[in-house]
């Protein structure tokens, strides 16, 4: 086969890189019509205002970890890993970051992979479960804003991929010896939460976050004990709309008031951020303690653990395979194949 230059375009929210980048990331997010569905005369006012209404409290949770997310370095330390993975004789394999809400925002990114000048571009979103407010946001601010050469294809989710649940297998199994607790255990798949109105849209989010606990489960089970069991829960409500539920705090008081030891697993992130090092350690870590928790215990995001690279990597060869790749976003490739997803099933939501 002849060298291909291939671009891997890396899709994830962003965060901001210091105080003052808060308020212009978080109107950013408030400004997508992917996370509040109103017309821009409407949605760009009230963005402005939430944002600064929002401002110095998210400063504040900001603060606990220096004054700036970490979400891009552990990008880009993920890149490193895929693009190193991927390498291959004769082809020139290059990963790229295209951020949603702050810097490298997408048409930065998109204007890099067109000097790169690639023959094949794979679309990426680093969320394993797909939703509008997500991938499909990405996918959609892709769109508008390549102009360069190059066939496309779009991985849309990933939610059982098997390097995926392997690799939070190893860490929910790591993370328990080390914390070398006995007795009754709930393990606590914990999601960013969606607004209810999102799903009822047809957004497969929710159930692929389910397909995602049960995968890990049936990894887990050589080592299961006989006193856990598990259950789901979302974190992160913003705004006064109802959301999908049960939320992560009220099945903590719960597990906490029944003597069950704790062992928190974010699965919709596949790095640190603001919900698992504030959120999940310092807010609900203190409130579990406080309401007597024998063990919290919140399992590490996926960061470049070997099996999900791995996994990853697998993912950008099936797509590569595949003919098509007509526009911007190509055709689409869903490793998982699920009924519950955007290319394959049931959901009425497309790009
Ligand atoms: C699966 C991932 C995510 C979904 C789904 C999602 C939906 C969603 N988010 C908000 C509002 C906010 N999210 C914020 C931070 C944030 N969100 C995700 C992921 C998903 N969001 C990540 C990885 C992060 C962290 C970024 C970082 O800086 O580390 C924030 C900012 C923080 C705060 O002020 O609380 C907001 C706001 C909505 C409204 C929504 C669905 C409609
Ligand atoms: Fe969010
Ligand atoms: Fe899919």
């Amino acid at each position: 086969m002849a060298p291909r230059k291939i671009a891997v375009v890396l899709f994830n929210l962003g965060g901001p890189d210091g105080p003052e980048a808060v308020r212009p990331f978080l109107f950013n997010l408030f400004n997508d019509p992917a996370i509040i569905a109103l017309p821009g005369i409407v949605r760009t006012p009230l963005a402005a205002l939430i944002s600064s209404r929002r401002e110095a409290s998210a400063q504040a949770n900001y603060a606990i970890m220096g004054g700036a997310s970490p979400l891009l370095p552990e990008t880009q330390a993920q890149a490193k890993a895929l693009e190193a993975t991927l390498a291959a004789p004769g082809d020139e394999v290059r990963c790229f970051i295209a951020m949603r809400y702050w810097k490298p925002l997408t048409d930065e990114t998109a204007a890099a992979v067109a000097a790169f000048g690639p023959d094949e571009i794979v679309l990426t979103p680093l969320y394993p479960q797909y939703s509008t407010t997500t991938t499909g946001s990405s996918l959609a601010a892709w769109r508008k804003a390549y102009k360069g050469p190059g066939r496309s294809r779009a991985i849309c989710c990933y939610p059982t991929l098997d390097g995926l649940a392997a690799a939070h297998a190893a860490k929910i199994e790591a993370a328990w010896a080390a914390a070398g607790a006995a007795g009754p255990t709930r393990l606590l798949f914990s999601a960013h939460g969606l607004p209810e109105s999102v799903v009822a849209r047809g957004d497969p989010y929710q159930a692929q976050i389910e397909a995602t606990a049960g995968a890990i489960v049936g990894k887990l089970s050589t080592t299961w004990a006989k006193d856990w069991d598990w259950r789901i829960s979302y974190q992160s409500r913003v705004g006064p709309m109802k959301w999908i539920g049960p939320a992560t705090e009220h099945e903590i008081a719960e597990a906490s008031a029944a003597g069950l030891n704790l062992l928190v697993v974010p699965i919709a992130f596949v790095s640190e951020h603001i919900e698992t090092l504030v959120e999940l350690d310092h807010e609900y870590g203190a409130m579990a303690r406080q309401k007597g928790c024998p063990s919290y215990v919140r399992a590490p995001a996926l960061g470049i653990e070997a099996a999900f690279i791995d996994g990853l990597a697998g993912a950008v060869r099936t797509a590569l395979e595949r003919p098509g790749g007509v526009g911007p976003v190509g055709d689409w490739i869903c490793p998982s194949a699920l009924r519950q997803c955007p290319r394959t099933g049931r959901s009425t939501e497309r790009v």
